[in-house]
């Protein structure tokens, strides 16, 4: 589930710098397709150049999905993830950094791709990034931390462009970690959560 793999920090840096543009050009081809307004020709042209480059990515591939992997030095990395994956479109991707304290905090700009209501972003997405940093918040990088139950409150519409996200641990219980975090743009807090994460009873 969480596999251990071999590598120094500088062979996974050296892997970062390759797959990384690879993610951060399909988040622009994401972005493209959702606002071109090219025409049929240009648009079939478009299609069959990206099966040929998928084609071309499919010569080698891994069996399922890419997984949780660490290393010796404590690193983990999850490119495929949905919220933080460099490789993945999907994910925005979210970096997370966490203060000494443990509390966490990350900055992300959400373009078209994650559009819900017009012009503003999609709820799902807000849970999304919500989720993923409560999980760091309650596993601080050490422990194996589960989902258990995740309450949110919608304040205010979201609207697309630079949002904030922060979050603190506000209280534990035997394998219960309690968190609190929000989500905030431009006009104030627009989504607040709380969150019960479980330390599952076989990871201990
Ligand atoms: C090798 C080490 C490497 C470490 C490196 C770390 C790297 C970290 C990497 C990455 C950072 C994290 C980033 C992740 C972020 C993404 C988060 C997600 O999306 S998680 C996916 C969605 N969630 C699920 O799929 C859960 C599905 N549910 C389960 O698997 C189980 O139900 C689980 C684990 C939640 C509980 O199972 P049980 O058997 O361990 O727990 P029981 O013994 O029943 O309960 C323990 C206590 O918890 C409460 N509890 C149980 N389930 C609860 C729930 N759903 N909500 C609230 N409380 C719950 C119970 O009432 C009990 O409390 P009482 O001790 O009696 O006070």
């Amino acid at each position: 589930m969480f596999r251990f793999v071999d590598l120094s920090d500088a062979e996974v840096d050296a892997l970062e710098a390759r797959y990384g543009p690879l993610g951060a050009s399909l988040r622009e081809l994401v972005d493209a397709a959702i606002r071109t307004n090219a025409g049929d020709a240009e648009v079939r042209d478009a299609v069959a150049t990206i099966e040929a480059l998928t084609e071309k990515l499919r010569i080698d591939q891994i069996e399922g999905a890419s997984g949780v992997h660490y290393n010796e030095a404590g690193r983990s990395w999850s490119w495929g993830n949905a919220a933080i994956g460099l490789r993945n479109a999907v994910a925005p991707p979210m970096d997370v950094q966490q203060s000494e304290n443990g509390d966490t905090y990350a900055e992300v700009h959400l373009g078209a791709a994650y559009e819900g209501p017009p012009g503003m972003v999609h709820g799902g997405v807000s849970a999304l990034l919500l989720d993923h940093l409560m999980g760091v918040t309650a596993s601080r990088m050490t422990k194996v931390t589960f989902t258990g139950t995740l309450t949110l409150k919608y304040r205010n519409p979201l609207p697309l462009g630079r949002v904030v996200l922060s979050g603190e641990v506000s209280g534990e219980e035997g394998r219960k970690v309690f968190v609190a975090a929000r989500i905030e743009g431009d006009q104030g807090i627009a989504v607040e959560a709380d969150g019960i994460f479980i330390v599952p009873v076989w990871s201990e």
